[in-house]
C-alpha cells in the first residue's frame, strides 16, 4: 500500500471533525474524497500529510510511519514522497511561475529545467514560465500548484479540489494528467472534489460524513 491510515480521529475542542477513519490507497489508484462543505476533507488531507496532528490513529506512507516521526522527519518525508495541491494554492508571490513549479526539485537538490518545462506544457502554461504569480488568473494559479505538486514524481499526491477554479476543458486536462502520472508511476492520488465529472474518473469514491468514511 502507498497510503495506509488507521483509526484516525481529529477534534477541535469538544467537537469531533471525524473519528475511526481507515483508508488505504494502492499503487496506481486514484480515489475521490467527497463530502459536504465542513465535513472535514481538508482536515483529513492535512492529517494524512502530517501538516496537522491527528488526535488518534496512524498514517503510513510508502511503509513509513508518519505519525512516529518528529517534525523534521515529517518534513523530509513530505519533501521526498508527497505532492500536495492546496485549496489556496500557496504559490510563492516573489518567484516566477517556472521557479514555483521547480521548487520541489530544488529542495531535493535535483534541479531539472526540462522537467519543469514538461510540467508547464502538461498544464497548458508552456508560455507563462517567466510570469509572476500576480499576473495570473485564479485558474492559471491552480494549474501552477498542480504542476508543482507533480514535478518531482511523488509517491502520493493529495489534492484539495484541484479543478475547483477550472473550466471543463482545463479540468479534464488536469484530471488526465493526475490519472496518467498515477498509472505510469504506480503512485497514488487522493482527490478532494465536489465535481461529479471528476468523481466519475476516479477508481473509487469515498464519502466523508457523519458516519465517518465510507
Ligand atoms: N483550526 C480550526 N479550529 C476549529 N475548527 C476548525 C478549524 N479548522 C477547521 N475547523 C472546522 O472543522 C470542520 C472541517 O473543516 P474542513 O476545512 O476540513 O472541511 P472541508 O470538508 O474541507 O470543507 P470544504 O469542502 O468547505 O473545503 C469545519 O466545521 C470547520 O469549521
Amino acid at each position: 500500500m502507498i497510503l495506509e491510515a488507521t483509526g484516525l480521529a481529529k477534534r477541535y475542542g469538544a467537537t469531533p471533525v471525524f473519528e475511526n477513519v481507515d483508508l488505504s490507497l494502492a499503487a496506481g489508484e486514484l480515489v475521490a474524497l467527497l463530502g459536504e462543505s465542513g465535513a472535514g476533507k481538508s482536515t483529513l488531507l492535512n492529517c494524512l500529510a502530517g501538516l496537522d496532528e491527528p488526535d488518534a490513529g496512524r498514517v503510513r506512507i510508502g511503509g513509513q510511519d508518519l505519525t512516529a516521526l518528529d517534525e523534521g522527519g515529517r518534513a523530509r518525508l513530505r519533501r521526498e514522497k508527497l505532492g500536495f495541491v492546496f485549496q489556496a494554492f500557496h504559490v510563492l508571490p516573489h518567484l516566477n511561475v517556472a521557479d514555483n513549479v521547480g521548487l520541489p526539485l530544488l529542495l531535493l537538490k535535483r534541479p531539472d529545467a526540462a522537467r519543469v518545462a514538461q510540467m508547464l506544457d502538461a498544464v497548458g502554461l508552456g508560455d507563462l514560465g517567466a510570469r509572476m504569480p500576480r499576473q495570473l488568473s485564479g485558474g492559471q494559479l491552480q494549474r501552477v500548484a498542480i504542476a508543482r505538486a507533480l514535478v518531482h514524481r511523488p509517491l502520493l499526491v493529495l489534492a484539495d479540489e484541484p479543478t475547483g477554479n477550472l473550466d471543463p476543458r482545463h479540468a479534464q486536462q488536469v484530471l488526465d494528467l493526475l490519472l496518467a502520472q498515477t498509472r505510469e508511476q504506480g503512485s497514488a492520488c487522493l482527490l478532494v472534489t465536489h465535481s461529479e465529472r471528476a468523481a466519475a474518473r476516479a477508481d473509487r469514491c469515498l464519502q466523508l460524513g457523519e458516519q465517518g468514511l465510507r
